[in-house]
């Protein structure tokens, strides 16, 4: 998607959710959508599908491509076909995936028929193929339960088979496993990884966890206030987390050192709850957005020149062609922040780490890496 724009309609007038977004997602990579709540995550990845006009939400600049087409050029009626096919989606709580009165096969199977013209007896045999294959413990026994009768694990577990019915190629994930015991989430993102790579799928992963991230992202797009704080290889981000954002979000997570004693508290929603209220963000409602970076109020590293203009785009941070596979879209990593500029000098970010002494400087960025 490039340059993503959405608001929302409220009482209190328009409010701007996201404001130029730009992202893409390859097949059988897993990209990660971090960032605190209330920051865009989901309405990025729901407006993909249409799914935020859905919700009184309006894309109303941008363009999202999808296999070479332009997503927001569909009418409703295609897209609604490519959602839930070749797109599917996975949300929180398994709970909205799942129709209480019918029985977790006969909706497995269902969905298997939505996309695959089968019998119904060889949808039922899909069905329980697909519940063996997200671990659902004796699937043929378990075939005729109903969403009540099982775990919330396990109730994910069957809206993740639902959402593979149809064999997606991107299936997005919105905070999937935070309404979970923790034994559980690390079952379900080991789950969502071995599909992932067993069907060359790609994931968009949207969570707040940056623990989750580090195991499942290959590249990570930070989020705040609606636009793209931070992007590059998930190697890139935490080795040489850039944005101050970034550098904030990375210092609460904890058993890491911390190094911004500044006392900028960057905090990517501790509740672990999805929110969709409108309030939270003073600076969210329309009408001129304060000049210079959103993030300037809360950065440690804030000059003169971050006042100025509008929010910095993203520029390459130095020494970020050295990806280990070399590959250049992975190695692509950029920040949006000046001291990132041209003419910028990183060290002011980087610099003022004393626990990270090997990202003093970009000078010997090649060299350690
Ligand atoms: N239905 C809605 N009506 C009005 N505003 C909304 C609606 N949904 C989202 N927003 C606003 O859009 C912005 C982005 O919200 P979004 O849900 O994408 O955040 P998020 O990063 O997913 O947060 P969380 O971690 O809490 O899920 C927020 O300012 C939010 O208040
Ligand atoms: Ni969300």
């Amino acid at each position: 998607m490039s340059d993503l724009r959405a608001r929302f309609r409220t009482d209190a007038g328009p409010v701007r959710a996201l404001d130029g977004v730009s992202f893409d997602v390859a097949r059988g990579e897993t990209v990660c959508l971090v960032g605190e709540s209330g920051s865009g995550k989901t309405v990025a990845s729901e407006s993909i599908t249409g799914l935020v006009d859905a919700d009184g939400g309006d894309v109303v600049a941008g363009e999202l491509r999808f296999d070479g087409r332009d997503l927001r050029a569909l009418p409703e009626s295609e897209l609604r076909a490519l959602r839930g096919d070749r797109i599917a989606h996975v949300f929180q709580n398994p709970q909205s995936a799942l129709n209480p009165v019918y029985s977790i096969g006969w909706q497995v199977a269902e969905a298997v028929r939505l996309h695959a013209d089968v019998s119904k007896r060889e949808a039922r045999t899909r069905a329980i193929d697909l519940l063996d294959r997200v671990g659902l413990p004796d699937p043929a026994g378990r075939i005729d339960d109903y969403p009540h009768e099982l775990s919330g694990g396990m109730k994910q577990r069957v809206a993740i088979a639902m959402a593979l019915a149809g064999e997606p190629d991107l299936l997005i994930a919105d905070e999937p496993t935070t309404a979970l015991d923790v034994t559980i989430q690390s079952q379900v993102l080991r789950l969502l990884d071995e599909l992932q790579s067993e069907r060359e799928m790609a994931l968009l992963l949207v969570t707040h966890d940056l623990g989750v991230v580090a195991e499942m992202a290959d590249r990570v797009v930070v989020l705040y206030d609606g636009l793209v704080m931070e992007r590059g290889s998930v190697y890139d981000v935490f080795e040489r987390p850039s944005h101050p954002y970034t550098r904030a979000l990375l210092d609460a997570l904890p058993g890491r050192r911390g190094f911004g004693r500044s006392g900028t508290s960057a905090n990517a929603g501790t509740d672990g709850q999805h929110s969709t209220s409108s309030s939270g963000r003073s600076s969210a409602t329309d009408g001129d957005p304060p000049p210079g970076c959103r993030f300037r109020a809360r950065c440690p590293h804030a000059v003169d020149a971050c006042r100025e203009g509008e929010h910095p785009p993203l520029y390459p941070t130095p020494g970020s062609e050295s990806a280990p596979d070399g590959d250049a879209a992975a190695a692509e990593h950029v920040a949006s922040c000046v001291h990132f500029r041209p003419d910028g000098d990183p060290g002011v970010v980087y610099g003022s780490d004393p626990t990270e002494g090997e990202a003093n400087a970009d000078a010997d960025a090649g060299e350690t890496r």
